[in-house]
């Protein structure tokens, strides 16, 4: 069992480097498959979401070169396996573009329903309705999504809910069906329109990505490409938090100031300074904090995924704020493990009410999914006394080198590993 220590109160101060984005890099992995030539794809991030991707891709029959830490060359033009093993798919979300990649190369796909971060019901129900739109038959049986077609042509589909993962699917599906498809009411997260950018560089026709409708010509064929992931909104969120929150002063590098508006607005809100530069953002805090209301919305609204790092950072503020939670309809199992460490917290459904304290304090606590647990850390940097993190794989699914990017901004945090027979003592 491996776990982070923490010894809070320090004020964090430096620079830190943003790593490439999870959500683009999850979908642009899978996105090769489609590629008739290799593919270079540079700012990888080194998380283990990646990881299982690669691994899914190399049991397929892929050829993965590294180039460097943050670079590899993709071969998927080999013999690829129409099928994802359940073992991998299952231990993330992002499994599941799979179906969108494999379908449009092959028009047949089966994998495995996908894993990811627990917020109650995760449906695909639109992803399915999109794959049926361009002429796929799609089953589910024994846990495995099987999606098949004699070939694939273009469709025009209205989305019933705002889904990144849906919006992503098709576009995969329908780059190299026959004809137009009109995908209306998409989402616009930045991940989108990286992912449409990747495409297009390997010559597919698709237009309107980061506005409400896309458009696809499908083409017959698509080349090798050289292409940069953007940098990580939600890590660079994190990070700014964390200034916010000691009271800190840091210089985050290599961010899209565009993508991290929603969240810098909050910060000011709230009380903190952000001075945004070219691609970099600064974030300092010297004075007290104050109460807030946000609610979570689909891209430019404040992120979902920089809720649980925001309602932390509110624990502290003078005042009451109030959290929405409007994508997911359980997104604040989190809140049990902060109230361990003395915030006051009352959850109604989707809504938090927050009563500020004046200060956290140490616990054991544990991350109950990947930004609940960057949340926790911003809640230990906070506390006075020692903080224990446990299910920590959680955060290494989305966070590159965590551990020591807050020692490079002074943070006192290290990762212990306790033999399982130490760990099932401790239990
Ligand atoms: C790998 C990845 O990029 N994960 C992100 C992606 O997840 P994911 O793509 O799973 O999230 P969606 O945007 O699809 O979900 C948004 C809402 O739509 C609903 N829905 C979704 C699909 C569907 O077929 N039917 C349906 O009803 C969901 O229950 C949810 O309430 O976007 C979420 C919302 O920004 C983020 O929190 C996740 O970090
Ligand atoms: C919820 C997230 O990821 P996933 O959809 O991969 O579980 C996230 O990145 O915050």
């Amino acid at each position: 069992m491996e776990k982070f220590i923490v010894e809070g109160g320090v004020r964090l101060n430096g620079e830190v480097e943003i790593s490439g984005a999870k959500n683009a890099a999850v979908a642009i992995i899978p996105a090769v498959i489609l590629s008739d030539g290799p593919c270079v794809i540079e700012n990888i991030p080194n998380i283990s979401d990646v990881s299982v991707l690669f691994k899914i891709l190399s049991e397929m029959g892929a050829v993965i070169r590294p180039i460097n830490r943050s670079c590899v060359e993709i071969d998927a033009t080999r013999a690829i396996n129409p099928v994802v093993p359940y073992e991998l798919a299952r231990n993330m979300r992002a499994s599941y573009y799979f179906l969108g990649a494999l379908l449009g190369k092959f028009s047949r796909a089966e994998v495995s329903m996908p894993g990811g971060c627990d917020f109650g019901v995760r449906p695909i129900d639109q992803h399915i309705k999109g794959f049926e739109s361009l002429g796929a038959t799609v089953s589910v049986d024994h846990g495995m999504i099987d999606a098949r077609a004699e070939h694939l042509t273009g469709g025009h589909i209205y989305f019933d809910v705002v889904s990144v993962g849906a919006t992503i699917n098709v576009m995969l599906a329908a780059v190299r069906a026959k004809g137009l498809t009109i995908l209306e009411n998409v989402a616009k997260e930045p991940h989108i329109v990286d992912l449409a950018n990747f495409l297009n560089s390997m010559g597919a026709d698709i237009r309107g990505a980061g506005t409400d409708v896309i458009k696809i010509h499908g083409v017959d064929f698509l080349h090798g490409t050289t292409y940069s992931i953007i940098p990580d909104q939600i890590e660079a969120g994190t990070y700014m938090v964390a200034a916010a929150a000691t009271m800190g002063d840091v210089l985050i590098k290599n961010v899209i100031p565009k993508h991290l508006e929603s969240i810098t607005a909050k910060l000011i809100k709230a009380g903190a300074s952000v001075i945004e530069y070219d691609d970099s953002i600064r974030v300092m805090r010297d004075g007290p904090l104050e109460k807030i209301s946000l609610k979570t919305m689909p891209h430019p609204g404040f992120p979902t995924d920089m809720q649980p790092q925001m309602t932390t950072l509110l624990t502290v503020a003078e005042g009451t704020s109030i959290v929405t939670e409007g994508v997911w309809d359980n997104r604040f199992k989190y809140v049990d493990e902060l109230r361990r460490m003395g915030a006051k917290i009352q959850v109604d459904g989707k809504v938090a009410v927050i009563e500020g304290v004046p200060s956290l304090t140490a616990a054991p606590v544990k991350a109950t999914d990947l930004r609940a647990g960057a949340a926790m850390l911003i809640a230990a940097l906070m506390a006075h006394g020692t903080t224990e993190i446990e299910e920590i794989y959680h955060i290494e699914r989305g966070y590159e080198d965590i551990i020591q990017k807050f020692r490079c901004l002074g943070a006192d945090i290290r990762k212990v590993e306790l033999p399982d027979s130490v760990a099932d003592k401790a239990i």
